[in-house]
């Protein structure tokens, strides 16, 4: 049996009185990549954050690599890495400085020998020695992507891994990111709200509003359920509560959320 690389199960998180990811169960196996979507305040950064150990969970639970990531979770954070475009690198640190801060924290052998290629492969070699602040939106966005495969993770966490990317830019990222995923049978669990790179390049979706898991599939398995030709469409028909038939393993989405969802999310 294929061991997941991530297993989610009746997880759940509160702050204070928002409870903002509520009893949501899903697995990643190696290799794959699963889009999580979501209008504003679906709970996606909240789940991710959970995953990444920054946040303990309310209740459920989560294993990642075979290791419970509440208890054990110093055991495979070596393994995992991120990328976001809303953390912010150390801002004064040069590139180079903060990949190779980043290399040390991670433990790499071969830091230099890391770090050059990647700035070789991600056009980062005429921006090494700029402090990280000083860069365009586009430019941190690829530094962030060097980053999160400085160590080359088996589990590769990305929130709006082309935000700020122009087309040509964000196309050869995704590439990037996939040629890495084949070569390292790594799991990608991705944040988006660029449905057309969610159809591009992930095998599942989980569509989350108010903090739930409110309908999932491959995507061509969605555009054929919602009777739509891309997933933009098959979102809105989620946030808007649009489709009247329920989907056919039984997800009522056509239902009205409970009243008190309403103070969950902003869809
Ligand atoms: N530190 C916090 N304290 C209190 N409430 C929070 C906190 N962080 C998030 N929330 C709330 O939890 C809910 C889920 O937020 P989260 O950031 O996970 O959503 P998201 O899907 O990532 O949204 P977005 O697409 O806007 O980034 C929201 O209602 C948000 O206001």
């Amino acid at each position: 049996m294929t061991q997941h690389a991530i297993h989610v199960e009746n997880l759940s998180k509160s702050y204070d009185d928002v409870l903002a990811v509520k009893s949501i169960s899903f697995a990643v196996k190696p290799g794959e990549t699963v889009a999580l979507l979501g209008g504003n305040g679906a709970g996606k950064t909240t789940t991710i954050s959970m995953l990444l150990g920054i946040l303990l969970p309310t209740s459920g639970t989560i294993q990642v690599l075979g290791e419970d990531m509440v208890k054990d979770r110093f055991k495979v954070m070596h393994r995992l890495n991120f990328s976001s475009p809303y953390v912010d690198l150390p801002r004064r640190l040069t590139v180079k400085q903060n990949l190779m801060f980043f290399s040390k924290l991670y433990g790499i052998i071969n830091a230099k020998e890391r770090l050059m290629l990647l700035a070789e492969e991600l056009n980062l070699l005429d921006l090494l020695n700029r402090p990280t602040g000083s860069l365009s939106a586009g430019q941190k966005t690829r530094v962030s992507v060097a980053k999160a495969l400085i160590n080359e993770p088996e589990i590769l966490l990305l929130d709006e891994p082309t935000a700020s990317l122009d087309p040509d830019t964000a196309d050869w990222v995704r590439n990037y990111i996939k040629e890495y995923q084949k070569r390292n049978s790594a799991a990608i669990l991705l944040a988006s709200h660029n449905m057309t790179e969610v159809e591009r390049i992930c095998d599942n979706v989980l569509m989350m509003k108010y903090g739930k898991i409110v309908d999932q599939g491959a995507p061509d398995d969605l555009l054929h359920r919602y009777s739509r030709t891309n997933l933009e469409e098959v979102f809105l028909d989620i946030a808007r509560n649009r489709k009247d038939s329920a989907s056919k393993d039984g997800n009522d989405i056509s239902r009205k959320p409970p009243h008190d969802d309403l103070e969950y999310g902003d869809i």
